[in-house]
């Protein structure tokens, strides 16, 4: 592993775009949806867990054929370092080389984590949100920030509501959110009043309880999931899961990670490729759920791109 390069968290940030995340993503979770011919090879995340530090270790290897994209990301996820100031996930990631196997960099996996969680959930909206006009935000930590970036810059979104169980983490989200993109933001105090107008809901929490119940949203609402990736842990509540058309990213991840699929032993209509292979449809009257637990190919592609976008500038 001598003299690989080390690609940093600005690196990152300058070579990924959304759009261009984004259009990688879909062809790479629909690859994976047509099942043993998409050329995607990908074990469920193996997880270390360090219960008296209520702390995770993931290992999430991948290969995706399209895209020649070998990677391993190891992720560590810590829920009580917010109260110490410290970062709740840290994350690097090993390129390969697919014809030889060796290694060829090492990259910050932070910042491609919010990114790809990100892009991943701007593609079930685009699908299965009727319209993307009010954004309803649940959470204001990494997640939460970086889903408003990617729907600022994706949709024509004119409201960004926004709720947190710490009130002033919504205020500091809702600050940043007003300089930076001029869009009209309010912060509520209590999850109903933040989503009852909301075309697309976006939880993204740390909750290991159902935060989001059932009450009065628009019919044909689309929430994106990203919270809870563990069997125990819910964000969504049981009745909402079932009254509601649910796509995962993964059918074999939701059905072993997620507790809002587990615990509420709601149906699973279909995997977010599927959808966009055209295998299944894509419900848009209706209240959909994407459940998202995060997937080691989206770290494999997005690692990929920064490879081949830094190796590109070093030719210039
Ligand atoms: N689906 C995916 O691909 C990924 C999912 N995640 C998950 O998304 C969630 C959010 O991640 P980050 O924004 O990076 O974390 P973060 O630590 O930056 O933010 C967590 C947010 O949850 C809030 N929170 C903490 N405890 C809570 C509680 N008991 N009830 C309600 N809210 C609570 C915090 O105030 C904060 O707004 C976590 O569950 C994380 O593991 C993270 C990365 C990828
Ligand atoms: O996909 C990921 O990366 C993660 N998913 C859920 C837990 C933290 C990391």
């Amino acid at each position: 592993m001598n003299n690989i390069p080390y690609y940093g968290p600005d690196d990152v940030k300058v070579s990924l775009k959304y759009e261009e995340l984004v259009s990688a993503l879909e062809l790479a979770l629909a690859d994976f949806s047509k099942g043993p011919d998409g050329g995607v090879s990908q074990p469920l995340r193996a997880t270390a867990v360090v219960t008296q530090f209520n702390g995770f270790l993931a290992a999430m290897p991948a290969y995706v054929q399209s895209r020649n994209a070998l990677a391993c990301k190891l992720v560590t996820f810590y829920p009580n370092n917010s109260a110490k100031n410290i970062d709740t996930h840290m994350a690097s990631i090993l390129l390969f080389d697919e014809t030889s196997g060796m290694p060829i960099a090492i990259m910050d996996g932070e910042v491609i984590t919010a990114m790809r969680t990100a892009a991943v959930s701007a593609i079930a909206t685009k699908y299965l949100a009727e319209k993307k006009e009010v954004l309803a935000v649940l959470g204001s930590g990494v997640q939460a920030r970086a889903h408003i970036e990617a729907f600022v810059k994706l949709f024509a979104i004119k409201k960004i509501n926004i709720w947190n169980h710490r009130s002033n983490g919504a205020e500091q989200l809702a600050k940043h959110v007003s300089a930076s993109f001029g869009i009209e933001v309010q912060v509520f105090a209590d999850v109903e009043s933040c989503v009852v107008e909301a075309d697309v809901i976006i939880a993204a929490t740390f909750s290991t309880e159902p935060i989001l119940k059932e009450c009065s949203m628009k019919p044909g609402v689309h929430i994106n999931s990203v919270g809870a990736p563990r069997p125990q842990w819910q964000e969504l509540s049981k009745e909402l899961m079932n009254n509601s058309v649910v796509y995962v990213d993964s059918v074999v991840s939701a059905t072993q990670e997620s507790g809002d699929v587990i615990k509420s032993g709601a149906e699973i209509y279909g995997e977010i490729g599927q959808v966009v292979l055209g295998k299944k449809k894509a419900e848009t009257t209706r209240r959909t759920v994407f459940k998202s637990l995060g997937l080691a190919l989206e770290d494999a592609v997005s690692a990929r791109l920064v490879f081949d976008i830094m190796e590109q500038k070093k030719q210039i």
